[in-house]
């Protein structure tokens, strides 16, 4: 693009929200102004001082009613160097054009409450919302993350990092093939970004094949309940996990093991919709659960590894209010607390408050609260924290049921002993990245290691254990 040339791609309001507001406060402000002008034209002697009154009044007019229209159309400039981004008066922003690792049509089913002018500028993690309308929407991902001025969900704060921009324009194919070639390949984070900390190949030279898959197993020849392909996602410049694909079926208790900081805790909640992946795709009962307004999520169930519960209810006012959230009938969710709580030996502490619990059985509700709405998948991220031997004993024998109940079981540990019960197949991931996966014997016959699992983790991943050195 020669120097002087500039892209403008507009981004008129269409959404009638906003030329509701417009049509309403327009002559509203024209009314009041006009009732002071005759206040004025009244009251005050009549010459050059009246004048200048009226004069006043109307620039005011005039400016109030400018700022309303710069509300309704903007435009985002694409220059030789930057793309200056434009929403009205309410946000401004300036992207340098090495930054946009990608762009592409998106479509938000559901975002932030739009203002009183159906506008949302607002962050939500590295994610911000600059949008006017749900419709013509582009999501521009960038190699890192950059400084922008906009408010947070839930917090006052002003101005913070995001990764991810989506924003309107009126021609979004034109949008898209002018910053295309500009993007190129960059579709994945800049390789020129500081990565890590990972001697190179590392993670190559001790990545063994999946043998399940290779092996052409039971499992392998159904289709997976959940997929993972290529999921990354990046802490600023930190890789904490790296290009993961693997397959989970039903009927599969699948293990993923790591030391500490490995990349566990950040892939059970990308793969819960907890956090957004860098890049790559989460499928679940093979859909996208980052697809905007996806049910999917509904039939997962998740078992955080500190419980996220509510130290003033009951276990039974707890699985009442989930149900109620999720539109179960009432009928539906009394029967289901009830076998749950029979299953998870809580029937005599149902009523009690969650503050009297010990930690194992607040992460009994926890698995309660995931298995409420018979979920086909279940993730358990550290199943082993705070669980007694004799808890732990049935809470693996509630897991292996819902295996036999063909059901998906994704759990992590950095236990090994359970691990090798208890899972059909395991993977490990080490400083963010898949070294090995498949099951524990063929894994271990195909790294020559004898002893099983632990020494096998052990050899994979060396001494260091901590990803963050
Ligand atoms: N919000 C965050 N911001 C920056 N870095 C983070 C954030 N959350 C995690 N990390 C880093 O990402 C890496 C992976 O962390 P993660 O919690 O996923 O590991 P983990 O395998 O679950 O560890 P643990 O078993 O100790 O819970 C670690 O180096 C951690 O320090």
């Amino acid at each position: 693009m020669p120097r002087d040339n500039k892209e403008i791609f507009t981004n008129s309001k269409k959404s009638t929200q906003l030329r509701q507001f417009m049509f309403g406060v327009i002559p509203i402000i024209f009314i009041e102004l006009f009732i002071v002008g005759i206040g004025i034209f009244l009251l005050m002697p009549k010459g050059w001082p009246l004048y200048l009154a009226i004069a006043a009044l109307l620039s005011v007019y005039f400016y109030a009613v400018g700022s309303l229209r710069s509300m309704l159309q903007s435009a985002h400039v694409l220059t030789e160097g930057e793309l200056l981004l434009r929403l009205g008066s309410r946000f401004k922003g300036r992207i340098p054009l090495p930054l946009v690792a990608g762009v592409e049509r998106a479509s938000p089913v559901s975002f932030p409450k739009p203002d009183i002018a159906g506008i949302t500028v607002v962050r939500d993690g590295d994610l911000l919302y600059c949008l006017s309308r749900a419709s013509d929407v582009i999501r521009i991902t960038l190699t890192k993350q950059i400084m922008v001025k906009a408010p947070t969900v839930g917090s006052r704060s002003k101005q913070g990092l995001v990764r991810e921009i989506l924003i309107n324009v009126d021609d979004p194919e034109r949008f898209i093939e002018k910053l295309t070639p500009i993007t190129g390949s960059k579709q994945q984070p800049d390789p020129g970004v500081p990565r890590n900390n990972i001697a190179p190949g590392v993670g190559e030279e001790r990545m063994l094949v999946d043998p399940a898959v290779k092996t052409g197993a039971p499992e392998a020849n159904g289709t997976p309940n959940l997929e993972l392909k290529n999921l990354t996602r990046y802490y600023g410049d930190y890789p904490a996990v790296q290009d993961l694909s693997l397959q989970v079926f039903p009927g599969e208790i699948f293990g993923f093991l790591g030391a500490n900081g490995a990349g566990k805790t950040t892939t059970i909640k990308m793969i819960t919709g907890l956090l957004r992946p860098t890049a790559g795709t989460v499928l679940a009962l093979g859909e996208d659960l980052w697809k905007p307004g996806t049910a999917v999520r509904r039939r997962i169930g998740y078992v955080p590894d500190t419980p996220l519960i509510y130290e003033r209810l009951t276990a039974r006012e707890h699985l009442t209010m989930a149900g109620c959230l999720y539109n179960l009938p009432q009928d539906r969710i009394r029967k289901r607390a009830e076998e749950l709580l029979a299953i998870l030996n809580l029937q005599d502490w149902a009523d009690q408050m969650i503050a009297t619990y010990s930690l194992g059985m607040q992460r009994k509700v926890s698995l309660a609260l995931a298995l409420l709405t018979d979920p086909e998948i279940i993730i358990v991220d550290e199943l082993t924290n705070a669980f007694d031997a004799p808890t732990l004993a049935d809470i693996k024998e509630i897991l292996i049921g819902l295996k036999n109940e063909g059901k998906t079981v994704f759990l992590s540990t950095h236990v090994m002993d359970v691990a090798e019960k208890l899972c059909d197949r395991v993977s490990i991931i080490h400083r963010g990245r898949l070294i090995a996966s498949g099951k524990v014997e063929e894994l271990c016959r195909a790294a020559e290691v004898d002893g099983g699992l632990e020494p096998l983790f052990l050899r994979l991943t060396g001494s260091q254990t901590k990803a963050r050195g």
